[in-house]
C-alpha cells in the first residue's frame, strides 16, 4: 500500500491528524533511563505503545539516533511500529538533499535500510536531487517548504519573480515534480498565514506541520489554515511536548494523555462550524 493510502486510512481509523515526533534525548529520559543511550529503543517503544491509538503517523528524527550511534535502535523501532501497528505510517525526518547519485543512497537508506514510509527532503538542490526518492513509487517524499524556525524566513521569504521562494517550492512540488502524487510539503505551525497560502496552492496535498507544542504554534489557527474540505490533509507534529510530558516513572501515561489531548484539540477545528 502506498504512503498516501496508508496515511488516509490512518487519518480515518484513528480519527487523528496528530503525528507524534520521536526525538529521543537521553538527557531528558526519566530517572531509570536517564543519560543511557542504550535505552533509546525502550523509551521510544513505551511512547509508541502509549500513544499509537491517537496518532496518524510517527516521525523519528534521525539526528536523535545518529548522534548516539543508535541507528540500530532506529531500525528496531521502525520495524516494531510496522509489526505492532501495521498501516501506521513512519516518516523518517532526515531533511536530505544532495546530488542524484548520493540521493540514491539516501533513498536506499530511508526506504530499504530503515523501511520508512516517507522521508523529508530539502529542495534547495533542485529536482534531480529529489528524483531518486520518487523512484520509490509507493513511498512519500515530503519537501521542506516554509519551515517552522524563525531563521527559515531568511531564504524562504526571498522575493523570486514577485513571489516568496517558499511559494515557488510549493508550486514546483505540487505540479511539475509531483508526477506520481507522492509528494507532501513541510509548513510550520508557527506560520498559519503561510499554511493557508500553501493549502490554496496545492489542493489536497498532505502537509507535515511541525511547530505546535514546544515551539508554541497555535492549534486552532493551524488547523483552520490547513484543513481540506474533508477535514484531512495534515500531519500536525508534536515531539517534545508529548515525549517529555513527564520525566517521572509515569512518563508513558503522561505521553498518552498529552497525545490524546492534542489529538482532541486538533479535532475541534477540523470542520468549519458557526464557532470556527
Ligand atoms: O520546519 C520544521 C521541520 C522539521 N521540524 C522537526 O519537527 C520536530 C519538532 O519537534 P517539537 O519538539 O515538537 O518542537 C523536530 O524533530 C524538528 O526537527 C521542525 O520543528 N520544523
Amino acid at each position: 500500500m502506498s504512503f498516501i493510502q496508508s496515511l488516509t486510512n490512518a487519518w480515518q481509523r484513528n480519527d487523528s491528524l496528530l503525528c507524534i515526533g520521536l526525538d529521543p534525548d537521553p538527557a531528558r529520559f526519566p530517572a531509570s533511563f536517564k543519560g543511557n543511550s542504550d535505552k533509546i529503543f525502550e523509551f521510544c517503544r513505551a511512547i509508541v505503545d502509549a500513544s499509537a491509538t491517537y496518532a496518524c503517523a510517527f516521525k523519528p528524527q534521525i539526528a536523535y539516533f545518529a548522534a548516539h550511534r543508535a541507528e540500530a535502535q532506529l531500525e528496531q523501532l521502525i520495524a516494531y511500529i510496522h509489526t505492532e501497528y501495521p498501516g501506521l505510517p513512519v516518516i523518517l525526518d532526515a531533511k536530505r538533499g544532495d546530488i542524484g547519485s548520493t540521493a540514491q543512497q539516501y533513498a536506499h537508506e530511508a526506504f530499504t535500510r530503515y523501511q520508512a514510509d516517507a522521508v523529508t527532503v530539502n529542495p534547495y538542490m533542485g529536482f534531480d536531487s529529489i528524483e531518486p526518492y520518487l523512484a520509490h513509487q509507493d513511498k512519500g517524499v515530503i519537501v521542506l517548504c516554509r519551515t517552522s524556525n524563525p531563521g527559515g524566513s531568511e531564504l524562504q521569504f526571498l522575493n523570486s519573480n514577485g513571489r516568496p521562494l517558499y511559494q515557488i517550492v510549493a508550486e514546483y512540488a505540487s505540479q511539475k515534480w509531483n508526477t506520481n502524487g507522492q509528494i507532501g510539503l513541510v509548513v510550520g505551525a508557527t506560520f498559519p498565514h503561510e499554511i493557508s497560502t500553501v493549502r490554496k496552492m496545492v489542493g489536497d496535498m498532505p502537509l507535515l506541520i511541525p511547530g505546535i507544542g514546544a515551539q508554541g504554534g497555535d492549534i486552532a489557527a493551524t488547523v483552520k489554515a490547513g484543513r481540506t474540505e474533508q477535514g484531512l490533509g495534515m500531519l500536525i507534529n508534536s515531539s517534545r511536548a508529548i515525549l517529555y510530558a513527564s520525566n517521572g516513572s509515569d512518563f508513558a501515561a503522561a505521553a498518552s494523555q498529552a497525545a490524546r489531548e492534542t489529538r482532541d484539540a486538533i479535532n475541534l477545528y477540523r470542520r468549519p462550524s458557526p464557532l470556527n
